[in-house]
């Protein structure tokens, strides 16, 4: 279990992670969403001990990184996949690693093993694609069999089999009762792979739910309708809380009423109707509609 409690991070005036209150529960795939800058390395970086708290706390287990008695075997983390030696052979970086630490040779064929890097392990590092690199990130964070694992961007860059991977890989160490927690920016990634997602913007938690749950608080009720006769549909329906949108010459969106209610006012009024489809956000949208004022830079937009 991973707790932050009004974790707070500043860079002279600048507030990168501001007064955070979390907690990442085992079992469980918690992603962990925001826009570039939001904050989410830095957070990650304080778990992890290399980032001093202006403020606040970050533990694991009810301890902080440096209290950790045996830090490996209580949490691993994939932070920066090129901070890798390049000059150096897969297993050798690990045994290296794994001499370092007390952890025997058997546990380096090991996370070999469980990650997939047999054909590849005694190839240097440099040459290794971007996947691979991942992947033996990945094999170093898992090298103390922590119970807690943290990983920033693990699927940025990837090519689809291996954010496949990368997505199985943390679902099964959630399986097993683990705590993973994974950073992206993209939406889409976090609503396939985690159970859980805390959003960040701007150093703050926009969000803090089971991913059903920010879908379902998010979701527009609108419904898209398509009539020849859009004005005189539009008399029927008006009044109360309804809003009626125009998006094309004749097709609408009304919010306030569902599909049911403007199927039968327009059959009332005896107005065919071409399309009456009710909408739902996607993640996607419950994502951007959290963020848009929390991103960092704005594009310009040009007319
Ligand atoms: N060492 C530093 N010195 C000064 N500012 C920093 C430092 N590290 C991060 N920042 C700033 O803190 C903010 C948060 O950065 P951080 O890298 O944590 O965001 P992020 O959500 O992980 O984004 P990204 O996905 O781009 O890494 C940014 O504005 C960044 O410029």
């Amino acid at each position: 279990m991973i707790q932050l409690e009004h974790l707070t991070k500043r860079f002279g005036s600048k507030t990168a992670v501001d007064d955070i209150t979390a907690t990442i529960q085992p079992g469980k795939v918690t992603g962990f969403l925001g826009p570039n800058g939001a904050g989410k390395s830095t957070t990650m970086r304080m778990i992890m001990g290399l980032d001093r708290p202006t403020g606040g706390t970050a533990t694991i287990n009810g301890k902080r990184y440096a209290e950790l008695r045996s830090p490996l075997g209580e949490v691993g983390a994939l932070l920066d996949a090129k901070a890798v030696h390049t000059g150096r052979t897969a297993y050798n970086h690990l045994l290296a690693m794994a001499a370092t630490h007390g952890i025997s040779k058997r546990r380096v064929h090991e996370v070999i093993g469980l990650t997939g890097l047999e054909s590849v392990a005694s190839k240097r590092v440099g040459g290794f694609s971007l996947g691979m690199g991942q992947r033996l990130g990945i094999a170093a964070a898992m090298l103390g069999d922590p119970q807690t694992l943290i990983l920033d961007e693990p699927v940025n860059g990837l090519d689809p089999e291996g954010v496949l991977w990368v997505r199985q890989f943390a679902r099964h160490l959630a399986g097993q009762g683990r705590t993973v927690f994974l950073s992206s920016h993209l939406m889409s990634e976090m609503s396939q792979t985690a159970d859980h997602i805390i959003v960040l913007g701007r150093g703050r938690i926009l969000a803090d739910a089971p991913v059903d749950q920010i879908l379902a608080g998010a979701t527009r009720s609108a419904v898209r309708v398509r009539t020849p006769e859009v004005e005189r549909l539009a008399n029927a329906i008006q009044g109360g809380d309804v809003t009626i949108t125009g998006v094309e010459a004749q097709l609408i969106e009304v919010t306030g009423l569902s599909a049911a209610q403007i199927g039968d006012a327009a059959a009332a009024a005896g107005i065919a109707l071409h399309e009456l489809t009710p909408l739902s956000a996607s993640l996607e949208e419950a994502y951007l509609e959290l963020t848009q004022d929390e991103v960092e830079y704005h594009s310009e937009v040009t007319r």
